[in-house]
């Protein structure tokens, strides 16, 4: 299981990709040089999961993008974690915005997500963000916080969880978050941990950002005390893009 590396980046296919193309991603990431103190996965869509997990580099993890609340059975259409687990996968992302304001999953349900993911030995890559109107509201603790406390409400332990903030303004729009807004909220996350978790979860939580990063932002980024990494949606899919990321962390 990763976990033991400093910083930790992940890149996120989304709903994206053939097997050829996906074959050509692979091939890249695995010619890449990648500093040793990155946790580094990636999450391909389910249907790939077990091309990439038989052709990849072992010194990247796999993830999923999603998982059922529980265990398998009679829920047609869902994955459980029991079977990424069969795949290979060690992480799994979960809380994703597009999961929250396209699909209509509620902190709730992540939240039972997130623990019953945990419970079967996957690592949680736990997303919250806000909308840009929550935003314009003055409203991005409020609901971060609201979110933090869905997981922890429901999780045992926060060992395995690495948390994304994604402010969805930021994500597939090309605009960035500023090194001083993300810090902000980093910030804000890491003090959340401390007064509601502990001390040694807010030490030790990863706490990475999300949202329009790309190989000329991720440096200037990466600088700021409390991101610890990234979550990359469109750069993922280009390998030289995502290892420049990768290696801008440390
Ligand atoms: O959703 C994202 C970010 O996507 P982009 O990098 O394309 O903004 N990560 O999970």
């Amino acid at each position: 299981m990763a976990g033991t590396g400093k910083f930790f980046v992940g890149g996120n296919w989304k709903c994206n990709g053939t097997k050829d193309s996906i074959s050509k991603l692979v091939a890249d990431l695995n010619s890449a040089k990648l500093e040793p103190d990155v946790d580094v996965v990636v999450a391909p869509p389910f249907v790939y999961i077990d091309q990439v997990k038989n052709s990849l580099t072992e010194r990247i993890e796999i993830s999923a993008q999603n998982s059922w609340v529980g265990k398998g059975g009679a829920f047609t259409g869902e994955i459980s974690a029991e079977q990424l687990k069969d795949l290979g996968c060690k992480w799994v992302v979960l809380g994703h915005s597009e999961r929250r304001h396209i699909i209509g999953e509620n902190d709730e349900f992540i939240g039972k997500k997130a623990a019953y993911a945990l419970s079967q030995g996957l690592g949680v890559i736990a997303c919250i963000g806000e909308l840009l109107e929550e935003r314009e509201a003055g409203k991005t603790f409020d609901v971060c916080f609201q979110q933090l406390k869905a997981y922890a409400d429901a999780v045992p332990s926060w060992e395995n969880i690495v948390i994304a903030y994604e402010p969805v303004w930021a994500i597939g729009t090309g605009k960035v978050a500023t090194p001083q807004q993300a810090q902000e909220v980093h910030l804000a996350v890491r003090d959340w941990l401390k007064k509601n978790v502990s001390d040694e979860v807010a030490s030790k939580t990863r706490i990475i950002y999300g949202g329009s990063v790309n190989g000329g932002n991720s440096a200037e980024l990466a600088k700021q005390e409390d991101i610890d990494g990234f979550l990359v949606g469109g750069a993922s899919l280009k390998g030289p893009e995502f290892a420049t990321i990768v290696n801008s962390v440390t």
